[in-house]
C-alpha cells in the first residue's frame, strides 16, 4: 500500500464546529504544531471554503484572509489549502488567496456538478496552484457517474479528485467501489475525505487507502462538520501500526489534539442522535447546525428535520430547506395536537 498524503482540515472543516471563530493566535498555534509534526498540508479557509462568511454559511469572526497569512508566515514546510466552492467563492477570492501565498486550491462542488468547476480549476493552474476536486456528497451517485465527473476534472488540469464522504453515509464497501472505480479511470491521484456520523471515518479511509486512494483527510481530535472527521492523530497512528511511515511525529500531533484542539470544542464531537440520523439519512453535514437552531426554534427533533431532508435528498446550497421541512413538521405536530 502506497504511503498517502495528509492533509490536515481542522483549521477548514473544524471551522464549521467552532462556528467560524478561529483566531490569528490559534491558526499560528494549530499550524506551528501541524507544521512541526511534518503534516505536509494544512486547509486554512472558512468552513464553506472562501468568501463562506455571509449570512446563510455564517460569518467568521476574523478575516479568513488574515488566518492564511498568518498559516502562510508560520509554515516551514507544510503546503497550506483553501478549500473553494463555485457560487461561494469567486475568482477575486481565489486570486487573493494565491496572491497571500496559499499553494494548493480544493475545488468542491455537488457530485453532479464538475461542469461548474473548469474556468476555476483553469485560473488555479493559471496562478502557478496545485489543483484538487472535492466530488461533495459521493454516496448519493453510483462509481459510474463520479467516474464521469471526476473526469470532467482532470480534463479542466485537475491534479487529484476526492470522493468526499460530506455527510459521513457511506460503508466500506460503497468506499471502496467509488475510489477503486475512480483509480481506474483517471491518470491523476484520487483522494478519500471521511466524516464520522457512521462511526467508520478512520475504517473508511483506511478501505480507500487499501483501493488506491493517494490523498487522505483528517483533524486534531475529529473537529470538523456534524459528527467531525478522521482524527488526524489517530489516522498517523493506525498508519504507523500499518507500517505505513508518513513521517508524521504522532507525539506532536497528540499534544496539540488534546491541549490546543479540545478546549476549542463548543460541544463534543460524538455521534448523538442528531448526528448518526443525519449520515443515515445521507443529509450533509454542515446543516446540522442549522437544523438544531431550526429545530429549538420550532419545537421539533432535529432528527426529524435530517430524516426529512434525507427523503427529500438536500443538497449543499439548499440550506433554506431546514427552515420549510421545519415549519411543516411544527405544523403538523400542532394539527395532531
Ligand atoms: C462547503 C464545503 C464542505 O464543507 C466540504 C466538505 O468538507 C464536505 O463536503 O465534507
Ligand atoms: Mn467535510
Amino acid at each position: 500500500m502506497k504511503i498517502p498524503r495528509l492533509t490536515d482540515t481542522t483549521l477548514r472543516d473544524g471551522d464549521h464546529a467552532v462556528s467560524h471563530s478561529y483566531t490569528p493566535e490559534m491558526v499560528r498555534t494549530i499550524v506551528q504544531n501541524l507544521d512541526e509534526a511534518g503534516v505536509p498540508v494544512i486547509e486554512v479557509s472558512h468552513g464553506s471554503g472562501l468568501n463562506g462568511s455571509t449570512i446563510q454559511q455564517g460569518f467568521s469572526k476574523h478575516s479568513e484572509f488574515d488566518l492564511i497569512k498568518v498559516a502562510v508566515e508560520t509554515a516551514k514546510q507544510a503546503k497550506i489549502a483553501s478549500l473553494f466552492v463555485p457560487g461561494i467563492g469567486t475568482s477575486n477570492e481565489l486570486r487573493q488567496a494565491a496572491e497571500l501565498g496559499i499553494s494548493i486550491l480544493r475545488i468542491a462542488v455537488h457530485c453532479t456538478e464538475a461542469d461548474v468547476t473548469e474556468q476555476y480549476f483553469r485560473l488555479a493552474k493559471e496562478l502557478g496552484l496545485e489543483a484538487v476536486g472535492f466530488l461533495m456528497m459521493s454516496h448519493t451517485q453510483p462509481a459510474n457517474v463520479l467516474v464521469e465527473q471526476a473526469k470532467l476534472m482532470e480534463s479542466y488540469g485537475a491534479d487529484c479528485v476526492y470522493v468526499v464522504d460530506s455527510a459521513g453515509a457511506l460503508v466500506q464497501s460503497g468506499v471502496r467501489e467509488r475510489v477503486s472505480a475512480l483509480k481506474e479511470a483517471l491518470s491523476i491521484e484520487v483522494g478519500f475525505h471521511a466524516h464520522n456520523n457512521l462511526g467508520l471515518a478512520i475504517g473508511n479511509t483506511i478501505t480507500a487507502l487499501e483501493a488506491g486512494a493517494d490523498q487522505i483527510d483528517g483533524t486534531l481530535r475529529g473537529l470538523g462538520a456534524g459528527a467531525g472527521n478522521a482524527p488526524t492523530e489517530v489516522l498517523v497512528a493506525v498508519l504507523n501500526k500499518m507500517n505505513l511511515d508518513t513521517g508524521i511525529n504522532l507525539s506532536i500531533l497528540m499534544d496539540v489534539a488534546e491541549e490546543v484542539v479540545a478546549p476549542l470544542m463548543q460541544t463534543p464531537i460524538v455521534i448523538d442522535r442528531d448526528n448518526l440520523s443525519s449520515g443515515y439519512a445521507g443529509v450533509y453535514n454542515s446543516f446540522l447546525l442549522h437544523v438544531r437552531h431550526a429545530a429549538e426554534k420550532f419545537g421539533v427533533k432535529a432528527s426529524e428535520i435530517m430524516e426529512e431532508l434525507g427523503k427529500r435528498k438536500a443538497v449543499a446550497g439548499q440550506e433554506d430547506w431546514i427552515l420549510d421541512v421545519a415549519v411543516e413538521l411544527a405544523k403538523k405536530k400542532v394539527l395532531k395536537v
